[in-house]
């Protein structure tokens, strides 16, 4: 079973950002990347889903509309996590991720509820973090535990809005690394928007291409992207290659003028 969208629509006022875009099958086990330019609707798109902005349409996930479920039942297996997370909170990274927990699964007992934690922050290689107050982290290490209060809860579904917008080399590539190994272990379905194409293609199966509020695109990164293609999602003048490491890498080498594109 899997996420599928039926003519989803979003509408802030008066002004349609996601034309009736329909996606089926989008599997679990595997990282699907939300691709496409600023203001192509990825965010919106993700909300929706998480049922965080009215919307038109349907969301299934396994096969069940995800509005009709019961609010309870959907926080269990519906986790999003926004582009930049609140930095107001006092607690300590591990009161956090525990909270997280607490809150889905409140009959959970005491000793598996703590090892579950310790388990994610090891995971996510933020143990040496848990003590720390998230109003005193680094962006970086505030995404970093947002992501811990997410996987902590083992979601069917995890929605991820940039999830490496503030992270170094190294903890982009921790963080994919970490994802990729719980989505296929637990198999999550997991769709997150990234800027980073050539983190997109190194991580991520599949890839979603978004213009202008539609999907215009879906695929392997490898069979989909070409410099057409990134020449109508993103206005620019690109080559495509294949790195040493077998994946596609995107070397954009110009931006068209403005008044060039439609
Ligand atoms: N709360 C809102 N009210 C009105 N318009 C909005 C709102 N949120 C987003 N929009 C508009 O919807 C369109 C899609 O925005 P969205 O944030 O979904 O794009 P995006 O692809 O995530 O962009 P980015 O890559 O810049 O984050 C944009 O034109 C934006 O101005």
């Amino acid at each position: 079973m899997s996420l599928e969208l039926q003519q989803l629509s979003v509408s802030y006022g008066a002004r349609t950002v996601l034309q009736s875009v329909d996606c089926a099958a989008l599997n679990p086990g595997k990282l699907i990347a939300l691709v496409g330019a600023n203001g192509a609707g990825k965010s919106s798109l993700l909300r929706a889903i998480a049922g965080m902005t009215p919307m038109q349409g349907q969301v299934l996930l396994d096969g069940e509309p995800l509005h009709r479920m019961r609010a309870a039942a959907r926080a269990r297996k519906v986790a999003y996590m926004p582009q930049s997370l609140p930095q107001t909170s006092s607690l300590t990274v591990y009161e956090s991720v525990l909270g997280a927990l607490r809150i889905a699964s409140p009959h959970m007992g005491h000793q598996e509820t703590h090892a579950r934690v310790a388990t994610v922050l090891q995971d996510l290689g933020i143990g040496g973090l848990a003590m720390h107050r998230l109003d005193i982290l680094s962006g970086g290490q505030r995404q970093m535990a947002g992501l811990a209060q997410l996987l902590v809860r083992q979601p069917r579904l995890l929605l991820l809005d940039e999830p490496t917008s503030a992270l170094d080399l190294r903890w982009q590539l921790c963080l994919l690394d970490t994802l990729a190994s719980h989505v296929a272990l637990r198999e999550t379905v997991c769709l997150m928007a990234v800027h980073d194409l050539n983190l997109a293609t190194r991580f991520c199966d599949e890839m979603l291409v978004m213009a202008a509020g539609r999907l215009i695109a879906r695929g392997e990164p490898a069979v989909i992207l070409t410099p057409e293609l990134l020449k109508q999602t993103y206005g620019i003048v690109a080559r495509v290659e294949t790195c040493s490491l077998g994946t596609p890498i995107v070397i954009a080498e110009q931006a068209l003028p403005h008044d060039s594109l439609d």
